[in-house]
């Protein structure tokens, strides 16, 4: 007898130390279960020693992993967030991500497939010294091949046209300048495309990021936090995508890489919860934003789609949602229109995000994306790499098309 208890005992003393080593090692993941909604856990990133750490001008410590200082809403003086101590690892270092400004210009070889097929096409074409019917009929050809929309294609060619005395005596540079501008004006070069992420009457910004399944949202997520973390913001990431127990892991990895606080719930939980405690967090811990990444649905599901519209409403109980973002894979085309068009009936959207456009000839899409839903895309995905996310620019999108 006395042997099986001092076996039974030293068994519960190993478990005990190897799940503590385990713990040690891996994600610092605090419950809030006790205070917070039910099924909800909050991860912590390790801050660096202060000297590692090389955080951009203008950022607040808040929901950065360490302790906030007083800071002032409204004038009254905040109560500093009871957050859970933040354990540093040693040798960890966050990453400071470049300002989102100009990434466009840096990342245009990114659009060598458009460029060859779209900017090319039309220019080889132009170029000919007398333009017949055969010629405009390619130059439309080439527009719609490339997804522009029927009546943008129109637009052009109509426009090509009329300057068509201009085009014949035209030097190569002037060519390209001008079907630069002809296709900077279908992108809507006036549509405002600023990014709803500043704090708004005391409250943080509130980004809610919404698409079909493999569209690239968790990705792009990942990628606007280190786009708002280079541009000096302070972020929480809410990980309200609760079907997909990876998607969660995905993000917390994203936001420790940048030292960003990731708010997730429960595999199989309720992804409203989730939203609204990111937010709750948020707001205590006074960030500049909280983007929040939804579950995939397919938008044929009635069901999910109106747990989309459930998720906006609980989470501005707690902030306005200042920002609804649409992410469209551009390779998928036309579908990715017709999607988006349920997307739009369920719940408001802001702003629309074209990924994978490095992946497909068809840049075109940016066009008719817009003109027939309305919606500015804000932001577009131009490879899998950490920082390939950029601002969408009219008219450096039609320079890197052209060539
Ligand atoms: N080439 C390229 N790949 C991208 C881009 N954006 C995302 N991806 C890839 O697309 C795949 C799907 O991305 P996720 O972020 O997991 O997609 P999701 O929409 O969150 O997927 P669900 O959670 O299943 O709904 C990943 O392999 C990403 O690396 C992009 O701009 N270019």
């Amino acid at each position: 007898m006395e042997f099986v208890l001092i076996a039974i005992a030293i068994l519960v003393v190993g478990l005990v130390l190897g799940i503590s080593l385990l713990v040690g090692r891996g994600r610092r993941t605090t419950r809030l279960d006790d205070d917070a909604t039910p099924g909800t856990t909050l991860t912590r990133p390790r801050p660096p020693a202060p000297t590692e750490r090389q955080r951009p001008s203008g950022s607040t410590a808040s929901g950065l992993g360490l302790p906030p200082d007083t800071a002032e809403v409204d004038g009254a003086t905040a109560p500093p967030v009871d957050l859970p101590p933040a354990e540093p690892e040693p040798g960890l270092l966050f990453e400071t991500p470049p300002p989102s400004a100009g990434r466009l210009v840096r990342l245009r070889s990114r659009l060598a497939r458009s460029q060859s097929s779209l900017g090319r096409g039309l220019l080889t074409v132009l170029a000919r010294e007398k333009l017949t019917e055969d010629d405009w009929e390619e130059v439309e050809e080439t527009l719609l091949a490339a997804d522009v929309g029927v009546a943008a294609t129109t637009q052009i060619v109509d426009r090509l046209r009329t300057q068509s005395m201009v085009l014949a005596t035209a030097s190569g540079p002037q060519l390209r300048e001008l079907l630069v501008r002809e296709l900077t004006a279908v992108l809507g070069p006036d549509l405002d495309r600023s990014l709803g992420t500043d704090r708004r009457e005391g409250r943080p910004g509130v980004v809610l990021v919404v698409g079909v399944n493999g569209a690239g949202k968790t990705t792009t997520v990942g990628k606007i936090a280190r786009v708002l973390v280079g541009d000096g913001k302070s972020v929480v990431l809410g990980a309200a995508d609760t079907f997909r127990a990876a998607a969660a892991d995905q993000l917390e990895t994203w936001g420790e890489r940048v030292g960003v606080l990731t708010v997730r719930g429960r595999e199989g939980g309720d992804p409203a919860s989730v939203a609204f405690e990111a937010v709750r967090t948020g707001v205590e811990a006074e960030v500049d934003t909280v983007v929040v990444d939804t579950a995939g649905r397919l938008h044929t599901k009635g069901g999910l789609m109106d747990e989309l519209g459930k998720i906006k409403r609980v989470v501005e109980k707690q902030a306005p949602v200042t920002e609804v973002l649409l992410v469209l894979d551009a390779t998928t085309g036309q579908n990715g229109v017709v999607q988006a068009r349920v997307f739009t009936a369920a719940v408001e959207v802001t702003g629309v995000v074209l990924t994978k456009l490095d992946g497909t000839a068809k840049g075109g899409i940016v066009v008719s994306v817009q003109r027939e839903l309305g919606i500015p895309v804000k932001l577009i995905g131009l490879g899998e790499g950490a920082d390939d996310l950029a601002p969408f620019e009219p008219e450096a999108f039609a320079e890197a098309i052209v060539g």
